[in-house]
């Protein structure tokens, strides 16, 4: 699927401009970003159901607002956010219209394996005992398997799903991305909105980050999930890590500060670095780190919350350019920090917190990375707190 340079404009109001997608066959795409950034509006233009104003989207070279609606239907299949039922038709009956674009009043045998389509969709949705009930009568989750199953009754290459696990329990979240995965592996295409950034990470290929109706990044969870998108698409500070169990990114958000941008340097490592790291950029600063040695549990902290980390090789002295870029940070930042050991967590806090003095603690966990960095500055702005 290839999604050009669309933009729409609804009620008079630009909601997307220049928005340009691909989707290769085997790939799910995550739409991510902040409430009413257009993300359901660029899905149902995907789907056909919006004319854009100016782009095309094309689907195996079709352009799929050229399609009449059937043949559309037969080549992008819709999981809504969400659907009111109305009638108390069986689950089996509205799963069995996915398979409408296949039906002709004229020549009705031309869905012949309709059924085993629907079937099929009913038990990999795990929906087979509940397959006689009316869709007014079974949960909002079990509704929301129903609008999925109805989905892969349609059998289409590309599957746009709108918040696919919005309202399901956490093993249900689980299972209906898994089943989702389990499509693509199939060879299948699809885009999916998906307002938990750690599940879209773990689950898409690429995500597309959607803010103001604009692309605002795109490429690989690990790539597009930084500190510095949250914060510039969707206005929050947190913390990125690595799900110890997925090695995919986890997201966690910080309360929100509308601090001053100063820049902090924290100055050299030690496990009191750890846990200064996060109060000083929830608190809004712009923090520096280091000499760490790499790979270390600092720099790793560092890098998780977008820190800038100057870092020197394990088993070795502090090397040159490691001294230079610390001694630089030292010297530009508004505030200095060199930090004790963990029972020192509120004196950080109280620095963190008068930013706007050059103030250094002493007793850096490694002497050696302070001393490197002390002799560096020719020793000029190490003072004492007290
Ligand atoms: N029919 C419409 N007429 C005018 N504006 C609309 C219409 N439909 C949606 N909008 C506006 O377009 C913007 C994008 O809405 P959209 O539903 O695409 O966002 P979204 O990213 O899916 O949001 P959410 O995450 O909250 O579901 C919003 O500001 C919304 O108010």
């Amino acid at each position: 699927m290839d999604a050009n340079d669309l933009s729409v404009s609804l009620g008079g109001t630009d909601i997307l401009d220049g928005v340009s997608l691909t989707v290769e066959s085997g790939e799910l795409v995550g739409l991510v970003g902040p409430n009413g950034a257009g993300k359901t509006t660029l899905l149902r233009t995907l789907a056909g159901y919006l004319t854009p104003d100016a782009g095309t989207v094309r689907i195996d070279g079709d352009d799929i607002h050229a399609l009449a609606s059937k043949a559309a239907s037969r080549r992008v299949a819709v999981v809504p956010q969400s659907s009111s039922f109305s009638f108390d038709f069986a689950v089996r009956d509205v799963v069995a219209m996915g398979r409408h674009p296949y039906r002709s009043r004229v020549r009705p045998a031309d869905d012949a394996d309709g059924a085993t389509h629907v079937e099929a969709a009913l038990e990999r949705c795990e929906l087979t005992n509940l397959a006689d009930r009316p869709v007014t009568a079974i949960s909002g989750g079990e509704r929301r398997r129903v609008l999925l199953a109805r989905a892969l009754a349609q059998d289409t290459p590309v599957t746009l799903l709108d918040e696919p696990t919005a309202g399901l329990d956490v093993n249900h979240q689980i299972r209906t991305l898994d089943l989702v995965r389990g499509l693509i592996n199939e060879g299948r295409r699809a885009v999916a909105a998906i307002h938990d950034l750690a599940l879209a990470a773990r689950y898409c290929d690429r995500l597309v980050v959607i803010s103001d109706g604009r692309v605002h990044a795109a490429g690989p969870p690990g790539e597009v999930v930084t500190r510095a998108t949250l914060r510039d698409a969707f206005d929050a500070t947190a913390a990125i890590g690595t799900d110890p169990v997925t090695g995919t990114p986890a997201v966690t958000p910080l309360t929100h500060a509308d601090d001053a941008d100063a820049h902090t340097h924290v100055l050299g490592a030690g496990d009191a670095a750890v846990g200064l790291l996060e109060p000083l950029a929830e608190a809004g600063y712009h923090v520096t780190v280091g000499p760490v040695v790499a790979g270390s549990m600092d720099h790793e902290a560092a890098r998780r919350l977008d820190c800038h980390a100057v870092t020197t090789p394990p088993f070795g002295p502090v090397d040159d350019d490691a001294r230079e870029q610390a001694a630089g940070y030292c010297r530009d930042a508004d505030v200095v920090i060199v930090p004790t050991d963990a029972r020192d967590a509120g004196v950080n806090e109280r620095l963190a917190a008068t930013a706007d003095e050059t103030v250094v603690v002493e007793e850096v966990e490694s002497a050696a990375i302070r001393a490197a960095v002390t002799d560096a500055l020719g020793g000029a702005t190490v003072t004492s707190p007290d």
